[in-house]
């Protein structure tokens, strides 16, 4: 790695100027800065005209031509999507120095703070109750041919008992080519980032064990796989494992939210 780029990393603002509370950028009036990501930076905002709370994501400039994939890309899946747990994409702007996708703001706490922040504790039903809430949503995601890639804790709200996927920046159609470095990616990486619903289990597979693992006390110092330690049905350990690809793999949500209605132990039939 180049000297620069290894000290770049951990200042992933060097170079940009934020916008100030109460700055305004067209009808829309900056409240408060949000976070960084890959290629935007995001505020919340208010909106003018109709008062509503935005969130404002500005395309970086010092991620310009790397960002300006994910940044169209955003904008072209929001629009084609039109579902209560996603955020409506309202407008897109170009001041002429900065690009900016203008989408709703989701309500909530991401399962990210929730867990980590607030000491929240699932249980195995909890953690299949809002598996079931979120495939709704990707049933809904993967019938309009996209697939998000980036379901992560840190990308799912809970307000009250609803749930809202946020950051369609890695979101692809299921007919997008796979990228030109895809077959140097590490096995991992190409689970991660490949354009196939799969994709989108896998990362819930890993999305219950966060939940699971947070009413989860270690007892031995040996650390051991899930399947040993987590003490579930055998049941849910099956429907993880064909999350993860390990048992055969699920086609479609459907299948999935069949497989947990059949499962007793976690409220099913
Ligand atoms: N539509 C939205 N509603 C509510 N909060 C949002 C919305 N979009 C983004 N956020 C919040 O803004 C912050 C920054 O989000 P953003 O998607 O820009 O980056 P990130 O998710 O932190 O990083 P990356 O894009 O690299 O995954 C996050 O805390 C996220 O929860």
């Amino acid at each position: 790695m180049e000297v620069w780029k290894k000290f770049w990393k951990p200042f992933p603002l060097w170079g940009e100027r934020l916008h100030k509370p109460g700055s305004v950028i067209e009808r829309y009036v900056v409240q408060k800065f949000l976070g960084v990501g890959s290629y935007g930076i995001t505020y919340l905002a208010e909106d003018l005209s109709t008062h509503q709370k935005v969130v404002l994501k500005q395309l970086r400039k010092r991620r310009k031509t790397t960002g300006e994939r994910p940044f169209q890309k955003e904008r072209e899946i929001l629009q084609k999507l039109s579902h209560p747990a996603v955020p409506a994409l309202y407008a897109e702007i170009n001041d002429g120095s900065h690009q900016y996708l203008v989408m709703e703001y989701k309500e909530g706490l991401t399962f990210e703070q929730l867990i980590f922040q607030f000491g929240k504790k699932y249980s195995e039903k909890d953690a299949f109750h809002y598996l079931t809430k979120i495939l709704e949503v990707v049933q809904y995601i993967h019938d309009q041919n996209v697939v998000h890639r980036d379901l992560r804790i840190p990308n799912i709200l809970l307000y009250n008992d609803s749930i809202s996927i946020i950051d369609f920046g890695l979101s692809r159609l299921i007919t997008d080519e796979e990228e030109e470095s895809f077959h140097k990616w590490e096995p991992e990486k190409q689970r991660m980032r490949k354009i196939s619903f799969q994709t989108d289990f896998y990362a819930l597979g890993h999305f219950v064990l966060f939940l699971l693992y947070s009413s989860f006390d270690q007892k031995g110092k040996k650390e051991k796989s899930w399947e040993e330690e987590l003490d579930i049905s055998v049941e849910s350990k099956n429907i993880i494992k064909k999350l993860f690809g390990m048992d055969g793999s699920y086609r479609s949500a459907e299948e999935i939210l069949e497989d947990i209605q059949k499962n007793s132990e976690i409220g099913g039939e």
